[in-house]
């Protein structure tokens, strides 16, 4: 693998794939990896030849007060980890190489980026979209793969790639939980044991309310239950418990044809967790 982190480097790289005739993946990240990272990277290396992965802890998305400063970083472990995987580029490019002196552009998705984590986090995925378009120009990947836990990021990628014209498949990998339902996360790195124990409560709480929503229940006291035992769990603020169009993540309050979503944002301890699931109409024969 290798491990690249000048812009002409990478270009020169990435021709050599496509002269190759090789189709290229790309799976950006942040680092601290695990196997939901590596899930996306296995996931990309079945649709394409070659897997480009990015690491850029990228300082358009973080607020002031955010956890910019003590975000994990791991370098050496991450690289083991994508070799392992076979990932054919590490691209790993310092702030300066991604944002020059004299950077002034901003992407901006309205509608999708301004609810829930948009609202809770503002300016966010106007930080989320640059990056990832920028890194889009810089790979040219076929094909672009992001974790389905990220659902709002997710639902902001698939609309700027719609809106730009951008032709390349952006593809959405189930999220990898651990034994116990909690989605994996860099940030749980922030946990003690009893907060762990304490988080894996969110996505017991969704799955419930999910089902609850599923089998008719009335939306508003479903959501009401999950709060309140998040609540009970110890997660302070809980920024929001929420059902969603999948994909225009506009308010539902009564199951419809259209695919619904549950999201979930809360704060355990350092770390702000994010989860989220599908919710379908059960009947009685379901199981
Ligand atoms: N458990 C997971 N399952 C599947 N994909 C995941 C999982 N966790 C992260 N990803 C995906 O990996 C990509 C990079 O995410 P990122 O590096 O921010 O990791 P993270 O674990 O989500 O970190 P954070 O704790 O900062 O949210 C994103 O597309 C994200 O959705
Ligand atoms: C997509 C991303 C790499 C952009 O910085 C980041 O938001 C993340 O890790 O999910
Ligand atoms: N996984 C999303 C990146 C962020 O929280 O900034």
């Amino acid at each position: 693998m290798q491990i690249i982190r000048e812009l002409g480097a990478l270009r020169d790289a990435v021709r050599a794939l496509r002269d190759a005739g090789q189709r290229i993946a790309l799976v950006p990240t942040m680092g601290a990896l695990h196997a939901g990272h590596i899930a996306l990277v296995e996931d990309g290396l079945r649709r394409a030849d070659a897997v480009v992965t990015s690491i850029f802890v990228n300082p358009m998305q973080f607020a002031p007060h955010e956890d910019m400063d003590r975000y994990p970083r791991r370098e050496r472990a991450d690289a083991q980890l994508l070799e392992k995987a076979n990932a054919a580029i590490l691209w790993a490019p310092s702030v300066e190489e991604i944002y020059p002196q004299g950077f002034a552009t901003t992407v901006s998705v309205s509608g999708v980026s301004q609810v829930l984590d948009g609202a809770a986090r503002p300016g966010h995925f106007d930080g989320v979209a640059t990056v990832v378009l920028k890194l889009f120009q810089q790979v040219k990947p076929d094909v672009a793969l992001f974790g389905e836990k990220d659902w709002q990021q997710l639902a902001v990628i698939r609309r700027m790639a719609a809106d730009l014209d951008l032709d390349i498949e952006i593809a959405g990998v189930p999220t990898v939980r651990d034994d116990q339902g909690l989605a994996l996360s860099s940030r749980n790195a922030y946990l003690d044991e009893e907060e762990l124990a304490s988080a894996r409560t969110l996505p017991r709480a969704l799955g419930e309310a999910a089902a609850a929503i599923g089998r008719g229940e009335p939306v508003a006291g479903a959501l009401t239950a999950a709060v309140a035992r998040l609540a009970e769990a110890g997660f302070d603020p809980i920024d929001y418990v929420s059902l969603r169009d999948a994909e225009t993540l506009a308010p539902i309050e009564t199951l419809g044809e259209r695919p619904a979503r549950l999201l979930a944002a809360a704060r355990m301890g350092n770390a702000r967790l994010i989860d989220n699931l599908p919710v379908h109409v059960t009947t009685s024969n379901d199981k």
